[in-house]
């Protein structure tokens, strides 16, 4: 039996009620590491910790914040490889992915960082004479944070940084599948120095732990990444208790591709966008919206790439897809598969379960083309290594058909022509725009999020965040 990973409460390595294994979804019979499980008490006991934690941490000064920021950035990147190693065991992603993504948690620990010396107000002249306006941005308080298992350090890591930089204490709850980044980053940040119940770590199920967070009026903010049923329920939660709420859900992100497109540059964007990483990215291209000029070429391209791509254990070197990440995930992809060829679409390549060495949730990645954008597979998020091909005429059916989804996080366009370069960035209904780029892989320094059903409230990342860990005050004085 492994060594058993504890929860922290108010500065305090805790037992929970029970313990569950995290299991390697490259090999099944490789158990990364035993958990503890929190119970609905243990959650009530990391949010009174966190909020008898929240005034003392406000009042920390910005040099003290930046050297515990600081100390969990140099630690994460000297240890990147390590963490991408666990990493790529409980998640599947490979392990150049893993590592790359270790180093993006370092970087944004780096950035809020800098952050915490670069809190800035505003002193504006009144209306009325004599009167001084000062506008200033305060902590909101305790915040509970919710993640998901896709990337298991990377999205932690852009929302613990920026809540602690701006002077909140925090309940962390990751996802079940995946509590080793987790623990292993709550541990570099209690080692960097965080005084006891700024972090509290809660590792356990959604439906209990989260719930517990969601059902608190001792939270005073929400941020959530996951699936849209789930972020519907934070939401209303948090409007019933009337606090602050973030959420970043699902995405049915479009990449064009035009006649003018350089076709190398088209099929990377869609093979990186669509399947790296298995697919499991809110941002990945599942509709691949092509020109009637280019379609076949594309589509040929495409497969031929796909062919080529070596789906096995995420640890092993020249992996170039790792597996699903559980027996859930898979079957879901199953079940869109199976819709698909119902739906009518083509099934161009891939879709089968794969056996390999060790017994994993294989997937070959599945291309489906001569699919049409009201399918089913079109229009809801499949979270696999699965992408449809829709076939248009021209840029102003696709732009149409592009943003024709009830999502809007990112949108993409391969093309020369800088006319429908710009018309695109302009007139895509999404958050975030990429041309002649994939989809999916954002810069940690900048805003991340979207529109419609994708998103809800502030912005995440780079200075934008402090719209949700922060609120404004306005104070006037007459000297
Ligand atoms: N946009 C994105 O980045 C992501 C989208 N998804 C989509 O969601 C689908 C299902 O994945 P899943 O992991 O179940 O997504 P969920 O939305 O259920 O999980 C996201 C987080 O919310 C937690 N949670 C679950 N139920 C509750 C609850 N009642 N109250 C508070 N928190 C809760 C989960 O806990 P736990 O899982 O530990 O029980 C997890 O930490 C995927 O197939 C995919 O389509 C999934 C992950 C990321
Ligand atoms: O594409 C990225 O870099 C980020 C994707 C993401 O945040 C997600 O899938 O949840």
């Amino acid at each position: 039996m492994s060594e058993l990973h504890h929860n922290l409460i108010g500065g305090e390595w805790t037992d929970g009620d029970d313990v569950i294994a995290n299991i390697n979804p490259s090999n099944t019979d490789d158990v990364v590491g035993e958990y503890a499980r929190a119970s609905e008490a243990d959650a009530a006991r990391a949010i009174a910790a966190a909020r008898d934690a929240a005034p003392a941490w406000a009042q920390s000064g910005p040099q003290q914040r930046h050297d515990i920021l600081k100390a969990a950035s140099d630690e994460i990147m000297t240890r990147r490889e390590e963490l991408g190693r666990l990493l790529a065991r409980e998640e599947g992603k490979t392990l150049p992915e893993g590592i790359g993504e270790a180093a993006r948690a370092g970087q944004i620990f780096g950035f809020f960082a800098g952050e915490c010396l670069r809190q800035a107000g505003d002193k504006i002249a009144s209306v009325r004479p004599g009167v001084d306006v000062e506008i200033t941005r305060e902590p909101v308080g305790a915040v509970g944070i919710i993640t998901p298992w896709n990337f298991p350090i990377a999205i932690p890591a852009w929302k613990i940084a920026p809540a602690l930089a701006y002077g909140n204490t925090v309940v962390f709850k990751p996802a079940e599948l995946v509590p080793g980044c987790a623990w292993a980053l709550v541990d570099i940040l209690k080692r960097a120095g965080l005084p006891d119940g700024v972090l509290n770590l809660v590792m356990g199920r959604g439906s209990v732990v989260g719930q517990a967070m969601l059902d608190s009026p001792d939270i005073d903010a929400i941020t959530f990444t996951g699936s849209v049923a789930t972020g519907k329920s934070v939401a209303a939660a948090c409007a019933e208790h009337m606090r602050k709420v973030q959420l970043e859900m699902g995405g049915k992100n479009p990449l064009v591709v035009l006649d003018d497109a350089a076709l190398d540059t088209a099929v990377e964007c869609a093979v990186n966008g669509a399947f790296f990483s298995t697919g499991q990215r809110c941002t990945a291209s599942s509709r691949l919206i092509v020109a009637d000029g280019i379609h076949d070429r594309f589509v040929a391209a495409v497969t031929e790439r796909l062919k080529g791509l070596v789906v096995d254990d995420a640890l092993k070197e020249g992996t170039h897809i790792g597996p699903v990440v559980d027996e859930n995930q898979l079957s879901q992809d199953e079940r869109y598969l199976a819709i698909g060829r119902e739906e009518g679409a083509t099934l161009a390549w891939g879709g089968e379960r794969l056996n390999r060495d060790t017994p994993g949730f294989y997937l070959q990645p599945a291309l489906f083309t001569e699919t049409s954008n009201d399918m089913r597979i079109n229009r809801e998020e499949i979270f696999g290594p699965v992408a449809s091909v829709v076939r248009v005429k021209d840029y102003d059916e696709a732009l149409a058909v592009a943003n024709d989804t009830a999502f809007g996080l990112s949108a993409g366009i391969c093309t020369a022509s800088l006319k429908h370069a710009s018309h695109f960035k302009r007139n895509s209904e999404a958050g975030m725009v990429m041309v002649n780029l994939p989809t999916a892989g954002v810069d940690y320094h900048v805003p991340f999020g979207g529109r419609k059903g994708s998103s809800y409230g502030p912005r995440e990342q780079g200075r934008y965040a402090a719209e949700f860990y922060t609120t404004v005050k306005t104070a006037y004085t007459l000297p």
